[in-house]
């Protein structure tokens, strides 16, 4: 990961300095501040870094699913509006993956944060009456979000960003960790995946800013397939879509449980995990 400030200057100066394996591309010279591992321009003229674009795939598709499953099952709206939350990420990471322009990066970092807090208000509130609607933490995580939109905004830094979002994670594993202690012992099993997967997606992550030039060398020697399986900031996309969308899964189905749902995790093909939910037994 290069980090740059999107001066004209700077721009230059970073042109001068841009790795020999970036090629120049159809939306012009990159203004992010933010640029990744993966060589720019290199598979097609028209994307700039294509396998961390299409690697979104995974956040955009199945969580439109999860939506629309949502609707027809007659749940909560602040379900519908996680999925699709996850969904909006996936859309502008593609868009600044694919253009690497300063505007696309904000539409693919401000979401997550908003999103984020989507899940902290599902998650923090699994446990109140049907259809209820609290004030104060949405007042209060409304005032997060446009504080950290507004000092973002002005201090173009990612690792504000990072520290910002690591914040919001960190509140969804606590509270994880709380439910399936105290509450819901056995739900362990698909909490932990999501959060395991995540942490999976982080640690491949971290890899791939620190390793950067170690792996772009390496690329330059291996087969072209290897080049694709070592983008790690794709897999970083692949794991932590996964691991959003199960624990979307894991927070839908405490909630559906405490109202008395009774939620099942099915299978689509015998791999993809969506919930199910039967009307509550009359009694
Ligand atoms: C209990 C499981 C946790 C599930 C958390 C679910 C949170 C879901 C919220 C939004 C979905 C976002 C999915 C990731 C999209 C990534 C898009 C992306 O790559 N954006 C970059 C630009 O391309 C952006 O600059 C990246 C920022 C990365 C920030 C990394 C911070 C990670 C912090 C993890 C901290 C874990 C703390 C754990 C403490 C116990
Ligand atoms: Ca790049
Ligand atoms: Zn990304």
């Amino acid at each position: 990961m290069v980090t740059r400030t999107p001066s004209p200057d700077t721009r230059l100066l970073f042109s001068i300095m841009a790795p020999a394996a970036d090629r120049p591309g159809f939306w012009g010279q990159p203004t992010s501040t933010l640029d990744w591992c993966e060589e720019n321009y290199a598979v097609s003229f028209y994307i700039a870094e294509f396998w961390n674009t299409v690697s979104n795939l995974i956040m955009i598709l199945p969580p439109i699913y999860g939506a629309i499953q949502t609707v027809r099952d007659g749940l909560e709206i602040r379900y519908v509006f996680a999925y699709l939350g996850l969904t909006a990420v996936g859309i502008g990471s593609w868009c600044f993956h694919m253009t690497l322009q300063y505007e696309m990066q904000l539409l693919d970092e401000l979401p997550m944060i908003y999103s984020c807090c989507v899940f902290v208000y599902c998650l923090y509130e699994c446990f109140k009456q049907k259809s209820s609607m609290n004030y104060f933490p949405i007042v209060l995580l409304l005032v997060f979000s446009v504080l950290v939109t507004v000092v973002y905004l002005q201090w173009k830094e990612p690792v504000f960003h990072q520290v910002m979002y690591g914040i919001l994670v960190a509140c969804l594993v606590l509270r994880s960790v709380f439910i399936v202690t105290w509450v819901y012992p056995w739900l362990r099993p698909l909490s932990y995946t999501s959060l395991s997967v995540f942490m999976m997606g982080f640690l491949l992550w971290n890899i791939d800013n620190i390793f950067c030039d170690t792996l772009r060398e390496a690329r330059l020697r291996l087969p072209a397939v290897v080049g694709a399986v070592t983008q790690f900031h794709a897999w970083w996309h692949i794991l932590t879509g996964l691991g959003s969308y199960l624990h979307i899964l894991f927070s839908l189905y405490t909630r559906t449980t405490y109202l008395k749902h009774r939620p099942n995790v099915k299978f689509i093909c015998g791999v993809w995990p969506v919930i199910r939910v039967e009307p509550p037994k009359k009694k």
